[in-house]
């Protein structure tokens, strides 16, 4: 359920009046989504995604935003921000700060075949290159600092096995730095949930609300962990070689990202499991939480671990 806030066609009326996109056809709440509420909007002009934040403020908007405008600019397949009449990406309706995105074509794919893998590394690689000449600036908001702080929360309400896991793989990520590696703007969340295929092709990433900037490596790292990996927690090599083929066709990977690879699938999965071992043991106060299973990454890191062999 992705409605928390209800729109109505009457509430939308004089909202699209600020805008040059023709008039309401149709209003449909979309099911799919945790966090904000989206709404598909038809007009005389085309389809689009209505997006109410229930949690970032407008001034935390722009980087996100920006960046979306400055990727689909540069021909990367994201959801392109519409503009009102004042030139402002971001609006306000029922009170909550408002965006309206291009609808982009395709479906969310649960059991994605490696073409598909290797489109999502090939856009990833793109989406960094393209993101170069982005001006914006955000900081990692998930990154070794917020894991290190976070993650002590939690150990007293593991299972004690679990708790010198998650101790051991702190220590391992405290041993490393990876900001001598290619840095720039990064997704930091695509996961399948997060890119709509059109058949074999993105036809766009979504989702760029942990967007930051932070090592590209890390990237295909977080993708990798979530396209390329089984239920069980093991890597599906013929997934993860198609994904690696289709980054590395635009962007050959470093020496030094090649010997950073291993740790870094283990930072990937590392910040997704406290992630989800907090929502997990600490949901926020009246907030509706669809916990998603900790135990996943966890696995995710022990097979990471037990392989000697990383597709590169
Ligand atoms: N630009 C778009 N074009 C087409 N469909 C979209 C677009 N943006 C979002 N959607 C649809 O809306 C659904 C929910 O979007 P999204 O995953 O961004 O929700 P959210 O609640 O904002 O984020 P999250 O669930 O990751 O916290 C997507 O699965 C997709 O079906
Ligand atoms: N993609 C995340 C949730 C949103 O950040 C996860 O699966 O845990």
């Amino acid at each position: 359920m992705s409605v928390f806030t209800t729109v109505t066609a009457e509430d939308l009326g004089p909202f699209l009046k600020r805008y040059s996109i023709g008039s309401l056809l149709e209003l449909k709440g979309i099911a799919a989504g945790i966090t904000n509420t989206n709404y598909f909007v038809t007009t005389t002009h085309g389809r689009y995604v209505l997006t109410l934040f229930e949690n970032l403020a407008a001034d935390e908007l722009p980087f996100y935003v920006n960046l979306m405008a400055h990727l689909a600019h540069h021909g990367i397949a994201v959801a392109a921000p519409i503009a009102n009449l004042d030139d402002q990406y971001v609006d306000v309706l029922n009170g909550r700060p408002t965006l309206l995105v291009q609808c982009v074509p395709g479906t969310v794919v649960d059991e994605p075949n490696a073409t598909q893998c290797a489109e999502v590394g090939e856009m990833l690689a793109q989406m960094h290159l393209a993101a170069r000449s982005y001006r914006g600036q955000m900081s990692n908001p998930r990154g070794a600092d917020w894991w290190n702080v976070t993650a002590p929360q939690l150990f007293d309400l593991m299972d004690k096995a679990d708790a010198e896991q998650l101790r051991a793989e702190l220590s391992l990520q405290a041993e490393h730095h990876f900001d001598g590696l290619p840095q720039g703007v990064i997704h930091a969340d695509l996961f399948r949930d997060n890119v709509l295929l059109n058949g074999d092709h993105v036809g766009g990433f979504i989702d760029f609300y942990y967007a930051c900037n932070d090592t590209l490596l890390y990237d295909l790292a977080i993708t990798l962990n979530d396209w390329c990996v089984t239920e069980s927690g093991d890597i599906d090599s013929e997934r993860a070689s198609a994904l690696l083929q289709g980054y590395q066709a635009v962007r050959t990977l470093q020496a030094d990202e090649i010997a950073a690879w291993p740790v870094l699938l283990r930072a990937a999965a590392l910040r997704f499991w406290v992630s989800r071992l907090y929502d997990f043991h600490k949901p926020a106060a009246g907030e509706m939480t669809f916990a998603k299973d900790p135990l996943h990454f966890q696995r995710v890191i022990s097979a990471h671990a037990e392989r000697q062999d990383f597709w590169l």
